[in-house]
């Protein structure tokens, strides 16, 4: 629910900027997007996703025995974990097609969306989990047929070397490439893993890199271009 409004607030901040940046010519719409994930899914016997704040270990150990959440180390703190599922439909996607026919720009599935279950009866209900929100985009992306998926973030695209001196940026990125690189989970493993999917699916272009370079992505000019 937190996230929930954390969410619209960022969207809020968005719209606003992008209303701005476009002289108030094209109408934006912010949707709060509901996001189907599998009750079966894997992902909820194994909560792998960090959330909220730090705390000491007694004090996470504490919180865990209150509220039954799973809590693990975090360099020299502890966090929550929650689920981390994947999507698996976005049942919305009829209202954002016939937005995005009239010409709105839509800001939709913030943080990966907001996970529900569907029940035997059909009715969809909430369930606690973070749905990884680069594999929310690629599904995104895939449902309304766009050609391009852009992952922008706060790095100048996939590096190889990351985090050492000789860290540079990897213009073209290949699925064997990406094996290769042990790429961490819940930051750049899902972006490439997603890039991947969406040029698998015929997608044509998936990129990675900073907001500012999202243009010269689209060329070749910037970032890293995923390649099948
Ligand atoms: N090989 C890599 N190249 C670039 N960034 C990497 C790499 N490995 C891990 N990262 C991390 O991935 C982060 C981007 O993913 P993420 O944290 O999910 O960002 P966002 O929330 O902006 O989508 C970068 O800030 C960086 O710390
Ligand atoms: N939804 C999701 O993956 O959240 P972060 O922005 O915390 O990675």
């Amino acid at each position: 629910m937190l996230a929930r409004f954390t969410l619209t607030n960022v969207a809020n901040l968005i719209e606003q900027e992008l209303e701005n940046a476009l002289g108030h010519a094209r109408p934006v719409a912010t949707l709060l997007t509901q996001v189907i994930v599998d009750p079966a899914d894997p992902a909820f016997a194994q909560p792998s996703k960090p959330v909220g704040p730090l705390y000491s270990e007694v004090e996470a150990r504490r919180l865990s025995a209150a509220h039954g959440w799973a809590v693990v180390p975090e360099g020299a703190a502890w966090r929550r974990v929650v689920p981390s599922p994947m999507p698996q439909e976005i049942p919305d996607l009829s209202v954002i097609r016939l937005l995005l026919v009239k010409g709105v720009v839509v800001i939709c599935a913030g943080g990966g969306g907001v996970p529900v279950i569907r029940q035997p009866d059909g009715s969809l209900t909430g369930v606690e989990a973070v749905i990884d929100k680069d594999h929310a985009s690629r599904l995104l992306a895939q449902g309304i047929g766009a050609n391009a998926l852009l992952m922008l973030t706060d790095v100048d695209g996939v590096q190889q070397d990351f985090g050492a001196p000789s860290a540079l940026r990897i213009p073209k990125l290949t699925a064997t490439a990406a094996k290769a690189m042990a790429l961490p989970a819940g930051s750049m493993a899902p972006k490439v893993a997603a890039g991947l999917e969406f040029v698998h699916g015929g997608g044509l272009i998936a990129g990675i890199g900073r907001m500012e370079d999202a243009a010269a992505i689209l060329e070749g000019a910037a970032g890293t271009l995923i390649s099948i």
